[in-house]
C-alpha cells in the first residue's frame, strides 16, 4: 500500500521569519497519517530542516555533479548535508526557465540517487500540445527520458503537472488527471516491473487548493500532490493536507 504524500513546493520564495509556517505545520501535524515534504529554497534548507519536526525538507533542483567548478550551483551530496532528503527535478519552471532536457534530469535524478535523495520528478504538457491531443505522448517521453534506471518506490515520486494549470487557477477534469496517472502507472510498471511500478507515488501539481483538493485526491493513482502557492501558508496546506489525510479513511 502506498503512503500518501503532501509535498510544498516554496519555489523562490521564503526568508527566514516564513519559517515560523513550517513550524506551524510541524505543531499542526505532529504525527500525520501521510507523508509531508516541504521544499523551500536552498537558502532555507538547513534551518528548515533545525525546525521541521516530522516534516521531510526538499530541495528544487541539484546539479548533476557532486562538486566542482559550477557557480551558484548547489549539488545533492551538499542538499543531503543540509539536513534534506528529497529534491524536486524536472519542475517546468526549471524546463522553460534554464532549458532543462530530460536528458539533463534524468543526470540530476541519478546523483540525487546516489546521494540518498528522493527525486520527485515532474512531468507535464503546455496547453497547446493538450489541445492537440499530445498529452499523453508527450508524458511519454518526458517519464521513459527524465527517470534513471534503477529507480525504486523509495527513491522516486513522479509528479504530473500541467503546465497550464500551474499558477493558473485551472485544473483539469478528474477524468483528465485520471487518465494521465494510470497512463504514468502502466508506463512504470511496464519498465520497472509491477512489485516498483505499483510502489511508486504519484502526485498531481497544479493549482491545488483546499476547495478541490479532496475530489483530486479520489482519482485513481493520486497518491497525493505537488502544491505550489497553497503551501506558501500552514492555513492553507493544512487543509489540504488533511483532505489527503481522510482520503486515507
Ligand atoms: O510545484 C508546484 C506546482 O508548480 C504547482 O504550483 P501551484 O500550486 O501554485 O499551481
Amino acid at each position: 500500500m502506498r503512503r500518501k504524500l503532501a509535498a510544498g513546493n516554496w519555489k523562490m520564495n521564503g526568508l527566514r521569519t516564513d519559517l515560523a509556517e513550517l513550524e506551524a505545520l510541524a505543531a499542526t501535524f505532529a504525527a500525520p497519517k501521510v507523508d509531508i515534504l516541504l521544499c523551500p529554497p536552498a537558502t532555507l534548507l538547513a534551518p528548515a530542516a533545525a525546525c521541521s519536526g516530522p516534516i521531510a525538507i526538499g530541495a528544487q533542483d541539484c546539479h548533476a555533479q557532486d562538486s566542482g567548478a559550477h557557480t551558484g550551483d548547489v549539488s545533492a551530496p551538499m542538499i543531503k548535508d543540509a539536513g534534506a532528503n528529497a529534491v524536486i527535478l524536472g519542475h517546468s519552471e526549471r524546463r522553460t526557465d534554464h532549458g532543462e532536457s530530460s536528458d539533463a534530469v534524468r543526470a540530476k535524478a541519478v546523483a540525487a540517487q546516489a546521494a540518498g535523495l528522493t527525486t520527485v520528478i515532474c512531468l507535464g504538457e503546455s496547453f497547446k500540445q493538450r489541445e492537440a491531443a499530445n498529452t499523453l505522448d508527450i508524458i511519454g517521453g518526458q517519464l521513459s527520458t527524465s527517470v534513471p534506471d534503477g529507480s525504486t518506490g523509495e527513491n522516486l515520486v513522479i509528479a504530473y503537472e500541467p503546465i497550464w494549470a500551474i499558477g493558473t487557477g485551472l485544473v483539469p477534469n478528474l477524468d483528465q488527471i485520471g487518465e494521465v496517472h494510470d497512463f504514468i502507472r502502466t508506463r512504470i510498471e511496464r519498465r520497472f516491473g509491477a512489485g516498483v511500478g505499483r510502489s511508486v507515488r504519484l502526485l498531481y501539481g497544479g493549482s491545488v487548493k483546499p476547495d478541490n483538493a479532496a475530489d483530486i485526491f479520489g482519482v485513481s493513482n493520486v497518491d497525493g500532490a505537488l502544491v505550489g502557492g497553497a503551501s506558501l501558508k500552514c492555513a492553507d496546506f493544512s487543509q489540504i493536507i488533511n483532505a489527503l489525510e481522510q482520503s486515507t479513511e
